[in-house]
């Protein structure tokens, strides 16, 4: 059972090695790594290698870091990017929780027990449409298809049919093309196939808000590409912090990428207080959705509330502990 490693740039090995322990604290793996991001570019010219594209395809998954140094700016995520498409990777899970009451900037009163998934879509959008340079100026273009919608509304219902029965769709159908096809495919979907699941649609701009002022009313959010990685790293001051936030992105095969929301975070690598928590959950979330072991990823989840509880939090959750100490906090915790 290999797991293909590509801890990437900046923080990205130092948490991916905190995930790793705890991994190997939980069970037997064999772990394959790679070369990814700007790490690759110094190293084989490419920011995702033609290895490591191969081993990616033929692990049971993928465990990644973060991409991105202050010398590569743009080309170590295209390499990202490269991989969620070939990948197929179209849908991308981001659990966002209040783990513990005050941790993050906003009122406790607001965020308590708030517990919600952002449904990504991954591979398409403006991501991906024509872009380039004119002489005027610059343009990117934006296009969906009613199968690409609704292929990662389908996974949000059925998320949402586990969990609380309940899909905020968020676009922005008052000016958007996209959004308008957005809308109508999630309903049409919504009537005929999840009748049970309850369906409501906002503005990315009114949801933007109510993400920091009402996080309790989402259950499950589905949203476009760009939409869903901007709303993402904001529902992080749910949390308290990006350092707690993980990701799943999945397709229609098995296996599947999984890696914090958080970058490479260059002003702290290097410097051992990265929060280790959102690659640990990552890896948590590797076990329940590429290898169907969802006893050790709660086991995992619950050790991770337990560190945060006992106070040992990385200077981002305003504590003083190191990466190596959470680490060990969270293996101990098992
Ligand atoms: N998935 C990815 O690989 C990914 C995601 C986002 C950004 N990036 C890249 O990362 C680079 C830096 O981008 P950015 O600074 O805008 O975003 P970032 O997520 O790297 O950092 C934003 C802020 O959050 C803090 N932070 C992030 N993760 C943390 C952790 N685990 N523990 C403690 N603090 C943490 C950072 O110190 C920084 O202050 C860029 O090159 C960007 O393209 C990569
Ligand atoms: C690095 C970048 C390409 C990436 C994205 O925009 O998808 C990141 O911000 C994320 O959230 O995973
Ligand atoms: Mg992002």
């Amino acid at each position: 059972m290999t797991i293909v490693l590509l801890p990437g740039d900046g923080i990205g090995p130092e948490v991916v090695a905190s995930a790793v322990e705890v991994l190997a604290g939980v069970g037997e793996f064999d772990f394959a790594e790679f070369p990814f991001g700007a790490d690759a570019i110094e190293r084989c010219g490419t920011p995702l290698p033609a290895e490591a594209l191969t081993g990616c395809r033929s692990a049971e998954a993928v465990l990644a870091g973060a991409v991105g140094t202050a010398a590569h700016t743009t080309t170590p995520g295209s390499g990202l990017l490269r991989l969620r498409a070939e990948l197929g990777l179209y849908a991308n899970l981001r659990p966002v929780r209040a783990w513990l009451e005050g941790l993050g900037p906003l009122r406790p009163d607001v965020v308590a027990g708030a517990d919600l998934v952002i449904v990504r879509e991954l591979t398409g959008g403006l991501y991906v449409g024509a872009a380039g340079r004119s002489a005027e100026g610059a343009y990117d273009t934006c296009a969906y298809t009613a199968g690409e919608i609704e292929r990662v509304a389908r996974v949000a219902f059925r998320l949402a049919q586990e969990r609380r029965g309940r899909v905020t769709s968020v676009d922005k159908a008052n000016v958007l093309e996209t959004s308008r096809l957005w809308r109508e495919t999630v309903t049409g979907l919504g009537q005929d196939k999840f009748p049970g699941v309850e369906l409501e649609h906002l503005l990315v701009d009114s949801a933007a808000l109510a993400l920091v002022s009402d996080p309790r009313r989402f259950d499950v959010v589905v949203t476009e590409n760009l939409f869903g990685d901007i709303l993402s790293d904001e529902a992080a001051a749910i949390a308290g912090s990006l350092g707690l936030l993980p990701s799943a992105s999945l397709g229609d095969t098995a296996g599947g990428l999984f890696e914090p929301v958080h970058g490479s975070a260059p002003d702290i690598a290097g410097l051992g207080i990265a929060n280790p928590c959102a690659a640990i959950l990552s890896a948590a979330l590797l076990l329940r959705y590429a290898l169907y072991r969802d006893p050790e990823a709660a086991a995992i989840e619950a050790a991770v509330a337990r560190t945060l509880r006992d106070g040992i939090r990385t200077p981002d959750l305003g504590g003083t502990a190191t990466t190596a100490e959470v680490t060990r906090a969270v293996l101990a915790g098992l």
